[in-house]
């Protein structure tokens, strides 16, 4: 096997123009190769137990950031006058709500120059650190100011993790089970909402209560990092950092070694090669390690990125295409009903408003149980375009049936009294299957679809910059929604709110028909050359269904054989 940047002793990088020309001489090569690898990649039956654990670790973070998204429902309820000596008043409530959300958009930018830097590994490990720091301090403040401080510390926690989780499980990732792995984040993301939702439903009644509630979101983070000190670094960032040998051995774990056919080894150098190219790739584009060194080094490195990221056809197409999948599943509005719903259910007159918001949660998770075992068979572009159109009818639905509810005072300022007596009718029970049935297929496919984004991004030059960037756009869009809800609710009234939402969602729609290419079961490097040339949508349903076609003869070649 040919090296193309750094042999398995560790050879050093070739530089200058004899690296481009290597680089070329093997592009024709490696293009060819591709297609077998794909194939060989598309017959790979089950993931190994040891990416299953990795990603399974990873994933605890996606359990934090529900948690501590899901937990502040019931907090706010608990807190009564214990903070500042005085009730919440309504712009504290809005503040501690909305402060995680802009923290979130604030870190994870950031979060895309760190992971670069330091690795995936560590920006996981700081990110605990601040879930257990921002937990504790939650869990011991005294005022509204301290609870908005540390629900900023956690945010900056959620931002952070809710970018890398997702791009170090993409990376690790072979293709065919990549779609599933990434979605176990989301699972846990919704799992841990409901259990935020039951811990708050358990600890209401208790005085001081909503500490332990906001002070248990430590405990996930703790176990983390001693989980930590078994994962590995990303095997694609290990070879862009130079460390080909350790990314071989993670790889090779991660495909399972001992292949008698020595496939698992030509799959391991396939990524390997392919990464190693795009590095000798960027030294030719003027990107030196020189370059790197120092703070102005590192400035026109981030500089260069982004240029990188903006300047080149199929960076930008990952791009627009990643935001507008971010900035879709947020202006939906879902998470008006994760932060709100039991304000809504309140108001329509139901006797346990927190235990019905629990159906909510736990639909939620029930349908992304089912997006996982969908996401990698049905394909991200198809399980989107049959999904959303069921959100449109669910919250028309919503729409026509709050047209028949009588809310009497707006959301924001009826009392418990009032809204008991209204009483909850069958207009209600309409509302909440309505709503159940939007949540369903949120849960399907934009709950899940959109944390795919790392794929889309074949560079590994450019893939956490324009990661971290979509995942700006989630927080950015999220503390949009959780701002204006209540107060549209209160100027258009619910009916009117929830169509904007269904407007939205039929815009949205409209974006994935249009320039969301079928990137399941692709080899992450093969995105980039469906988005060279265009939006690649044809091309990319045209190789979806080949592979469906060729992966039903390998299952049936299998079972001739066993047969
Ligand atoms: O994918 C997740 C999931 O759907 C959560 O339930 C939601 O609260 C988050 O905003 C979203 O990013």
């Amino acid at each position: 096997m040919r090296e193309i940047n750094g042999d398995a002793a560790g050879q050093p990088l070739m530089q200058g123009d004899e690296g481009l020309q290597h680089a070329q001489e093997f592009e024709h090569d490696i293009d060819e190769r591709d297609d077998s690898e794909v194939l060989e990649e598309s017959a790979l039956q089950t993931p190994t137990p040891f990416i299953w654990a990795l990603t399974l670790a990873a994933g605890v973070s996606g359990l934090l950031f529900g948690y501590d998204t899901g937990v502040i429902s019931s907090t706010l309820v608990s807190i009564n006058a214990d903070l500042s000596a005085r009730p919440l008043t309504t712009l504290d409530k809005s503040l501690i709500t909305s402060c995680t959300s802009l923290a979130a958009l604030v870190a994870s930018p950031l979060t895309g120059v760190l992971a670069d830097h330091f690795g995936r590994r560590r920006v996981i490990l700081a990110a605990d650190v601040l879930f257990v720091g921002g937990a504790a301090w939650q869990a011991l403040t005294t005022s509204v100011w301290g609870m908005i401080g540390g629900r900023s510390i956690v945010g900056l926690g959620i931002g952070g993790a809710s970018m890398v989780v997702p791009l170090y499980i993409s990376e690790s990732s072979p293709s065919p089970f990549r779609g599933r792995l990434v979605t176990v984040s989301s699972l846990l993301i919704t799992g841990g909402q409901v259990v935020a939702y039951v811990i708050g439903y358990l600890f209401s009644s208790t005085p001081g209560g909503w500490r332990w509630m906001v002070g248990l979101g430590a405990l996930p983070a703790v176990l983390q990092i001693a989980m930590l000190g078994f994962m590995p670094e990303s095997p694609r960032w290990l070879v862009k950092a130079g460390r080909a040998d350790e990314g071989r051995r993670v790889l090779g774990r991660i495909y399972g070694d001992g292949d008698r056919d020595g496939r698992m080894e030509r799959l391991v150098e396939g990524v390997v090669r392919r990464v190693e190219r795009e590095i000798l790739e960027e030294e030719e584009e003027g990107c030196s390690e020189g370059m790197k060194r120092g703070w102005r080094g590192k400035l026109g490195h981030l500089g260069y990125g982004f240029r990188e990221l903006v300047g080149v056809g199929a960076n930008w197409r990952a791009l627009v295409i990643a935001c507008m999948l971010q900035g879709f599943q947020q202006l939906c509005g879902f998470n008006a009903l994760m932060y709100f719903s039991a304000t809504i259910f309140s108001l329509c007159g139901f006797a346990s408003p927190t235990l019905t918001s629990l159906s909510i949660a736990s639909t939620n998770f029930a349908f992304t149980i089912a997006a996982f075992h969908a996401i990698d068979r049905v394909g991200r572009r198809r399980i989107l375009l049959l999904s959303v159109p069921v959100m449109v009818l669910g919250l028309s639905l919503c729409s026509l049936s709050f047209g028949f509810i009588d809310l009497g005072a707006p959301a924001a300022t009826a009392s418990p009294g009032e809204v008991a007596a209204r009483g909850g009718g069958a207009w209600s029970m309409a509302l909440l299957a309505a709503l159940v049935l939007y949540v369903a297929a949120y849960a399907l496919g934009l709950g899940v679809v959109p944390w795919q984004q790392s794929e889309l991004f074949a560079s590994v030059r450019v893939r956490a910059l324009g990661s971290a960037l979509a995942t700006a756009t989630n927080w950015g869009s999220n503390f949009v929604v959780g701002l204006t809800f209540l107060p549209l609710m209160e100027m258009l009234g619910p009916s009117a709110t929830f169509v904007v939402y269904a407007i939205v969602c039929v815009a949205g729609w409209a974006a994935v028909w249009g320039i969301y290419p079928e990137t399941a079961g692709l080899g992450i490097e093969e995105v980039g050359g469906l988005l060279r040339e265009g939006w690649g949508v044809r091309e990319s349903v045209r190789r979806w269904e080949e592979r469906k076609g060729a992966r039903r003869r390998e299952v049936k070649r299998g079972e001739g054989r066993g047969g």
